[in-house]
C-alpha cells in the first residue's frame, strides 16, 4: 500500500514548544535553546495501524491575538494541533481567537484538530487546569492531551491522533464497509 500524505499545522503562542513537539516526535530529542520560528516544514514516514503515512508538518511562526491568520494555512492542510503552554495563562486564551480565526478563514465548521497543553514537566509551574485545557478541547471538537516535549510524555500519540482525526474526517482508513469507527 502507497504511504498515505497527510499535512498538519502547529499553532499556538510564542515559546509554547510547537518546535520542540516537532522535533521531538520527526528527530527523538529535545532542544533546549529558544530559536523562534519564521516557518519550517518537517518530514515523518511511520507506520500506523498497517497503513504507511508520510507526514509533513508546518511548524508556524508564533501567532498571537493581533497577528493576521495566514490564509494558506486554509488551504492544503488537513488538520491542526493548537500548542499553548501549561505555565502560561495568555497562550491559552489566545488558542480559542486562532481557533474561530480559522474556522472564519476556511469558511468550515469545523476541523480535524487537537489541542495540546505542552510543558507538563513544568507542573510547579501550572496556570491552567487540566478541567480548562478539556473545556476549550470541547469547545473545539478537539482531542485534548497534555504533553512535554521534554521528557516526550505524549508526543507521538498527539501525532497519531490527529492522523486519525484526518482520516476521519476524509472517510478514509476508518471506513470499513459503510460503518464509521469513532
Ligand atoms: N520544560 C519544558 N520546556 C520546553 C518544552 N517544550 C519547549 N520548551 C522550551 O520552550 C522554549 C520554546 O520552545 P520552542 O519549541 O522554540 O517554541 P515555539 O512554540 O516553537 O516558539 P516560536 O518559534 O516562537 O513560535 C525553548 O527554550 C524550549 O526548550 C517542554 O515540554 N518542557
Amino acid at each position: 500500500m502507497p504511504a498515505k500524505q497527510r499535512k498538519v499545522a502547529l499553532l499556538g503562542f510564542r515559546s509554547v514548544g510547537k518546535s520542540s513537539l516537532a522535533i521531538q516526535f520527526v528527530e527523538g530529542h529535545f532542544v533546549d535553546n529558544y530559536d523562534p520560528t519564521i516557518e519550517n516544514t518537517f518530514v515523518k514516514v511511520f507506520k500506523l495501524k498497517g497503513q504507511d503515512y508520510e507526514l509533513r508538518i508546518v511548524d508556524t511562526a508564533g501567532q498571537d491575538e493581533f497577528s493576521l491568520f495566514p490564509s494558506h494555512y486554509t488551504m492544503d492542510i488537513h488538520g491542526y494541533i493548537f500548542v499553548y503552554a501549561i505555565t502560561s495563562r495568555s497562550s491559552f486564551e489566545i488558542v480559542r481567537t486562532l481557533y474561530e480565526k480559522l474556522l472564519d478563514m476556511s469558511g468550515k465548521q469545523q476541523v480535524p484538530a487537537i489541542l495540546v497543553g505542552n510543558k507538563c514537566d513544568l507542573l510547579r509551574d501550572r496556570a491552567v487546569s487540566i478541567e480548562e485545557g478539556k473545556q476549550l478541547a470541547d469547545y473545539m471538537h478537539a482531542a485534548f492531551f497534555e504533553t512535554s516535549a521534554r521528557s516526550r510524555e505524549n508526543v507521538n500519540d498527539v501525532f497519531n491522533r490527529i492522523v486519525m482525526e484526518m482520516d476521519k474526517s476524509e472517510g478514509g482508513s476508518q471506513n470499513k464497509g459503510g460503518c464509521t469507527i469513532s
